[in-house]
């Protein structure tokens, strides 16, 4: 299939969404000017963007938790719950793994054995099959904005359910809600039916109405190299420029060094706006997003707080808009309300403490930004090229490349080659460049920082490394030390 970074014709649009419309019955009663009306009629405080930018101009960083549960009015009183109760300045909807990968019909079976058992028998919400007047009807009820988050290869009728049953923000996008969730969705495709998502977000901005738009920063959440998951982060937001989308938050998993997260994220920040304003996009509105650590986590509460709380700690000090909470009960599931309520208020005890802190110009901050900004143009600028300028034909070559290349994900479009581990001091280095596009001093930096490792550990640089780091944090360590 042909794709482009172009955005896509009205008329080709319009012919497109009689299909995804009928995919399923829901679709049938979803008629745009009506849902322009509704979403013009849900007011600012309850606008997602509108309160992001809010929290720019208050300098504070927001809490947002994931959430989601079968039923209609236990998924209701579950976000009254974190939103009085936890104090969210931001709700969710996490959306159900059969929503996500349109298997309608079995969340229709999941509803309904969610009723029999009065259990939810769903690990989300499943937005398509209630469609757009139950959504509404939940979305209405809260005081806070709402967004969907799910992670969904084709979300072509989600999207258009979700913003018109008063959804006013919606996370994904073509590149990192397919490779790190899906292993044979082709990213063309992909690419494509993301399209279509940003332009449908593009005609409701053109008819006045703003849908925030957030890619999925952290991608497998394991050790990913600031580099790889910036650069992806960068190539969604212009994608989604490219078909009209206004508002975007770019986001960033927690590795878990300091130094490295403030830098990680202030870089995602700086370049975001920097390639917007590249390509002409100076009127697109630019926020940020931390992700607390997004790996294994320990059984033992009283440990999961402490990884909670260092989230919340990093993502304060790198000065994020808002930051994706984690909750005590991350190692066995899906939380209780008051589990995820208890992450939220640890989170805002730690965000509102250091809310008058900033390390984005701590020294050694300002020399990782250094580094990460150095690979993401390596990585960006190989995108272009073999793109011919094209960023969405580029980042189909760049994957088949493996220019670009995520860690642990499970596409078999995904090349697996670059292998991260951490360097002596917990920071995400590069252990196997695999074909990333990095420069030699950039190559060299990170064999030195895995030698330091390795010396200091008595044992060669070596792939033990990597399993060690991937069980250290459910062990209660950073750094995945030999036994
Ligand atoms: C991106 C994956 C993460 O989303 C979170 N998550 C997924 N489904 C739910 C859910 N239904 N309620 C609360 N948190 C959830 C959980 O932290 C998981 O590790």
């Amino acid at each position: 299939m042909e794709i482009s970074n172009q955005k896509i014709s009205e008329d080709a649009f319009f012919a497109e969404r009689k299909e995804v419309l009928g995919q399923w019955h829901t679709g049938r009663d979803i008629d745009f000017d009506e849902a322009v009306a509704y979403q013009k009629s849900i007011p600012a405080e309850k606008r997602f963007g509108a309160k992001l930018q809010k929290a720019t101009e208050e300098r504070r960083t927001l809490i947002q938790p994931r959430a989601g549960v079968a039923l209609p009015e236990e998924h209701k009183k579950l976000l009254q719950f974190l939103e009085t109760e936890g104090e969210a300045d931001l709700l969710p909807t996490t959306v159900d793994s059969y929503t996500r990968l349109n298997r309608y019909h079995e969340a229709e079976t999941g509803i309904e054995k969610s009723k029999e058992t009065n259990r939810s028998m769903l690990n989300g919400f499943p937005i398509v099959n209630y469609g757009k007047t139950i959504c509404r009807d939940v979305t209405s009820a809260l005081k806070s904005p709402v967004q969907v988050r799910h992670g969904t290869p084709d979300a072509r009728l989600l999207t258009e359910i979700s913003i018109a049953g008063g959804f006013t923000s919606y996370e994904g996008g073509g590149i990192s809600y397919n490779i790190p969730y899906s292993k044979s969705h082709s990213i063309e495709k992909t690419i494509a039916h993301w399209q279509y998502a940003d332009r449908l977000v593009g005609l409701y901005e053109e008819a006045g109405v703003s849908i925030n738009r957030e890619p999925f920063g952290p991608l497998t959440g394991t050790l990913i190299p600031p580099c790889i998951s910036n650069s992806v982060a960068v190539l969604e937001t212009l994608l989604a420029a490219a078909q009209g989308v206004k508002d975007i938050t770019v986001g960033y998993g927690q590795c878990g060094n300091l130094i490295q997260d403030v830098a990680a994220l202030h870089t995602l920040n700086v370049l975001t706006r920097d390639y917007l304003d590249k390509y002409g996009y100076q009127d697109v509105r630019v926020t940020t997003v931390f992700h607390q650590w997004m790996g294994g986590f320990p059984q033992d509460e009283a440990k999961a707080f402490g990884v909670i709380s260092w989230g919340a700690a990093a993502a304060a000090l790198a000065k994020a808009t808002k930051v994706i909470v984690k909750t005590p009960h991350e190692a066995m599931g899906v939380p209780t309300k008051e589990a995820n309520a208890a992450g939220l208020r640890a989170t805002k005890q730690v965000t509102s403490m250091l809310r008058d802190q900033d390390f984005r110009t701590v020294p050694a901050v300002l020399e990782e930004s250094e580094i990460i900004s150095t690979e993401m143009h390596c990585i960006l600028g190989k995108v272009e090229e073999l793109g011919r300028g094209d960023y969405a034909v580029g980042t189909v070559a760049a994957f088949e490349a493996g220019v670009l290349d995520i860690p642990f994900a499970p596409s078999r479009y995904n090349a697996g080659k670059a292998m991260p581990a951490r360097d002596n001091v917990g920071a995400v280095r590069l252990l196997d460049m695999g074909a990333l596009p990095l420069s030699k001093d950039i190559v060299d930096f990170h064999r030195r920082k895995l030698e330091e490792r390795a010396a200091f550990e008595n044992r060669p640089v070596s792939f033990q490394m990597v399993i060690d780091d991937v069980y250290a944090i459910g062990k209660g360590f950073l750094v995945g030390r030999p036994r």
